[in-house]
């Protein structure tokens, strides 16, 4: 069969390419159901442990996001190395979302917030006129991904600061990647936006005003916890604070109960007086044995405040994590974006390995650059209705990839 002029070029990822993580699919995803270019991701996850493919997670954000736009999908399965997603091009608004409810259900506790990850740019870009409530179930609390605390505490208010109508957060019962699995749920309700998101600018970090300090912990560590960070606090309070300021530092502790002896989870935040969050946590996951258990507050503290205390000192306007996260926005934005990643001497901080695979995708699908400093012209998608197809071909203008 002679091949259709009209039919789109589709756009090959390789998924071994820099991080070679499940990241690279969902962002491809996301980016693929805004435009409707139509995507094949070949060795998906290639670069990790144990062959890679597709895990329960990953398969739920395409089978999400595949339905939502209409995508024709082929070689979708658990474990799958090899897809194809092709949007529906002429698909109007999504029912599901005009109805304002959407549930994602997951059979395992894979990570609530990676599956938000995937899905949040279509939501926010999708169009439709009301607040979507949206319950995903899975784990709250997953290793090497984004804690329901740390979306709450950073990556939420640090979208309202870029723009992004306010999203609610609420947890309905947390499950973790430590300790027995049930599987917990969280419902997020987000506002789409009305119009582009205009260019932001993360630019002046400012000076650290409070920290907060969430612990979710064994009861009887409480005591132990509290001292910990009593101690750290006080042998890092210049370092945190600086010194220039004549006002008290505000520390805020708050301690919750996990209810499992292998489940220790710290996340320390930082404001600034420009309103950034900084967040670095960890869900300890080095085994619990008895002899050892004394060890285990000191070191999470430790780590943590480490962490937090590198991301302070660079002056960047965001932590490693956050980097990454925000560059979906940056190439969506309308104009130039710049996100202030630190420095270190006259050096910027490179982005993570995640961030970068973030800009490649962005650059294969939409066409779009990063330079040294942080900045991104984006393409100023059109969240709205019948502008939504101009938004589309002036992207479309670029030469496909
Ligand atoms: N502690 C953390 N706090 C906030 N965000 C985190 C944290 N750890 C990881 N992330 C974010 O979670 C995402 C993880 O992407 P990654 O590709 O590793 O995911 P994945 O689907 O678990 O893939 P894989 O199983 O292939 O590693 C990145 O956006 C990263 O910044």
């Amino acid at each position: 069969m002679a091949p259709n002029p009209a039919a789109p070029t589709i756009i090959h990822l390789e998924g071994t390419t820099l991080e070679g993580g499940g990241q690279l699919l969902r962002l491809a995803l996301g980016l693929s159901s805004l435009t409707k270019k139509p995507i094949s991701i070949t060795n998906i996850r290639g670069r990790r442990f144990g062959g890679g493919g597709l895990r329960a997670q990953h398969l739920t954000c395409v089978q999400w996001l595949g339905q939502a736009c209409d995508a024709r999908l082929s070689g979708v399965g658990l474990k799958s190395k090899e897809i194809t997603f092709a949007p529906d091009a002429m698909k109007g608004a999504n029912n599901e979302l005009e109805t304002g409810h959407v549930r994602i259900n997951q059979s395992t506790p894979g990570s609530v917030n990676l599956v938000l990850q995937a899905i949040l740019p279509y939501l926010l870009f999708s169009g439709a006129q009301s607040p979507i409530h949206v319950r995903i179930a899975g784990g709250t609390n997953v290793s090497n991904s984004p804690s329901y605390d740390y979306i709450a505490q950073v990556l939420v208010p640090m979208l309202e600061l870029i723009g992004i109508p306010q999203i609610e957060a609420q947890i309905h019962l947390r499950s973790w990647s430590q300790g027995t699995s049930e599987i917990g749920s969280v419902t997020y309700t987000i506002t789409p936006l009305k119009s582009k998101l205009p260019a932001f600018q993360l630019l002046e970090r400012g000076e650290v005003k409070s920290v907060t300090a969430t612990i979710i912990a064994p009861k009887d560590t409480e005591q132990s916890f509290r001292e910990e960070l009593d101690v750290m606090f006080e042998r890092r309070e210049s370092r945190i604070f600086g010194t220039t300021s004549n006002n008290e530092p505000e520390i805020e502790v708050t301690f919750e109960d996990s209810h499992n002896d292998k489940r220790y989870y710290l996340l320390l935040v930082a404001t600034t007086t420009t309103d950034i969050k900084l967040g670095r946590d960890w869900l300890y996951n080095q085994g619990v044995r008895p002899g050892k258990l004394e060890k285990i507050v000191p070191t999470v503290v430790r780590k943590v405040s480490d962490d937090l205390l590198t991301e302070i000192e660079h002056g960047g306007c965001v932590d490693e994590h956050l980097r990454d996260q925000l560059v979906v926005f940056q190439a969506l934005a309308e104009g130039k974006s710049t996100v202030f990643g630190g420095k270190k001497g006259d050096v910027f901080v490179e982005p993570s390995l995640h961030a970068q695979t973030a800009q490649w995708v962005a650059h294969e699908i939409l066409d779009v650059d990063f330079d040294e400093q942080g900045g991104c012209e984006g393409v100023g998608l059109c969240p709205c209705g019948e502008q939504k197809g101009q938004a589309r071909a002036r992207i479309g203008e670029t030469t496909p990839k």
